[in-house]
């Protein structure tokens, strides 16, 4: 049996299609687990919103880059038991190597970096839109894929990165329809855990391991979130110090408690003071318990949450000034975000803010009887290179053409007929006032 058996087709009685419908599907017809296909519907709703994501990075003056979705394993591999590297889809290929599907951007953007080396100028504003993958167990049912938006800035060492990118953050919602009402921005930097550390002569190499644990507040007790900092070696009253000042919501509270003159201080309320000037103010509040989960952050961390329902984190990203040494270089100061493609939908539907993409033809063409198929096809040519998009119809009944003009929202049906062809005519009919007349051939718009 013939795999697209299970197809529908159109109700049409075309005998080609009738005989293969009793036979059912020989091959799972399904994505493989934690993936998804898209058919036009949620293609159209895919593509409207990556043209959002495009539009404003556009707006930002930030080029688009792409990379392979396959990296290699070497790129991904830290030790800071980070979950993005603990669920890593890596294999073995043919050629013995090991690869990865990637589970995120970053270091593909950082190795491009290094390989442009003096050949480009800083700062760099790049982005993508690209999947990323992560092999989960399914025992959760979550996703295995999902498409970031990306944007990066190499080269700028000041807060003006971070406050760009928080723009191009917010500058999205609001294309969405998305309020600061809907959608706050957390944001704090990894500098008020290190100041913290330092309190404590805490070994630097425990940094990011310590910023990978603190990141589970929120979704792990704090007693297990005590229990793995202890387990890192941190002594209980480094903890107890910790848990303290990450649960600080107050800028000057925390001023209060590193001391004045703090750099991760300093850096905030530079952002803050940004903030009012872009007019995003009302959309940033600090939050010293955000550190974001991966191991290269190294200042300024955001992340983006609903308001209501489980503050479900939209995008992050933040400053990682040291990713560049840890490939064996010499590092650039860099600052990015990710945005998935799913967590916004699923908010977007919570908050009624899915747009209507109907499908939309301009013309359909469609030749009376079969000695006219070749006029048509010239008929549909000159209309596609006007720009016209022009759905070309034959072998049906003009009661099926009418009701499939309806269907995908057809602007005009041209119809090409013995007699009109006769006379370099063709009928045109438009499906919205049900005008109709005839125009020469030559002449259609
Ligand atoms: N990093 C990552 C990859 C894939 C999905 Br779904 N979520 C997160």
């Amino acid at each position: 049996a013939s795999p697209t058996a299970a197809l529908a087709t159109d109700g049409d009685s075309s005998p080609a299609s009738s005989a293969s419908m009793a036979q059912p599907a020989v091959v799972d017809v399904n994505p493989p687990r934690g993936t998804r296909d898209f058919p036009p519907e949620e293609m159209r709703l895919r593509s409207w919103l990556f043209d959002n994501f495009r539009e404003v990075s556009r707006s930002m003056a930030f080029e688009e880059v792409d990379f392979p979705v396959l990296e290699s394993e070497a790129l991904f591999i830290r030790k800071a038991g980070e979950e993005i590297t603990q669920q890593l889809y890596n294999f073995e290929d043919k050629g013995g190597r090991r690869v990865v599907l990637r589970p995120e951007i970053t270091p593909s953007l950082a190795r491009l970096v290094i390989k442009q080396g003096k050949s480009v100028s800083l700062p760099l504003k790049w982005f993508t839109i690209g999947q990323c993958w992560r092999y989960e167990r399914m025992t959760r049912g979550r996703r295995r894929e999902h498409y970031q938006w990306n944007m990066d800035i190499f080269g700028m060492p000041k807060v003006r990165a971070e406050a760009e990118l928080i723009q191009a953050i917010v500058l999205l919602f609001e294309r969405l329809g998305i309020t600061s009402s809907d959608v706050g921005i957390r944001l704090s930097s990894r500098k008020v855990l290190q100041a913290v550390l330092d309190m404590y002569s805490v070994p630097q190499n425990l940094f990011t391991q310590v910023c990978v644990i603190v990141d589970k507040l929120g979704k792990l007790s704090r007693e297990e979130i005590e229990k793995e900092l202890i387990s890192t070696g941190l002594s209980s009253e480094a903890v107890q110090g910790i848990i303290e000042v990450l649960s600080l919501k107050s800028l000057s509270k925390l001023e209060e408690v590193l001391g004045s003159g703090v750099e991760a201080v300093a850096d905030l309320k530079k952002l803050f003071s940004l903030a009012e000037q872009y007019g995003y103010a009302d959309w940033i509040c600090f939050d010293a318990s955000v550190v974001r989960g991966l191991a290269y952050y190294t200042g300024i961390v955001f992340e983006a949450f609903d308001r209501e329902g489980e503050l479900r984190a939209i995008c992050g990203g933040g400053r990682y000034d040291r990713l560049l040494s840890t490939f064996g270089t010499e590092d650039v100061p860099a600052c990015g975000f990710g945005f998935g493609d799913a967590v916004i939908v699923e908010l977007l539907k919570e908050k009624g803010l899915l747009p209507d993409l109907p499908r939309q033809i301009d013309d359909i063409v469609f030749p009376l009887d079969e000695e006219l198929e070749g006029p048509a096809s010239s008929v549909a040519s000159s209309l596609r290179k006007k720009g016209r998009s022009v759905d070309l119809v034959e072998d049906k009944r003009l009661k099926w053409v009418f009701k499939h003009a309806e269907r995908i929202n057809a602007s005009r049906l041209i119809l090409v007929g013995k007699s009109e062809w006769e006379r370099g005519m063709v009928r045109v009919k438009i499906l919205s006032t049900r005008e109709e007349f005839e125009v020469k051939a030559g002449e259609l718009q």
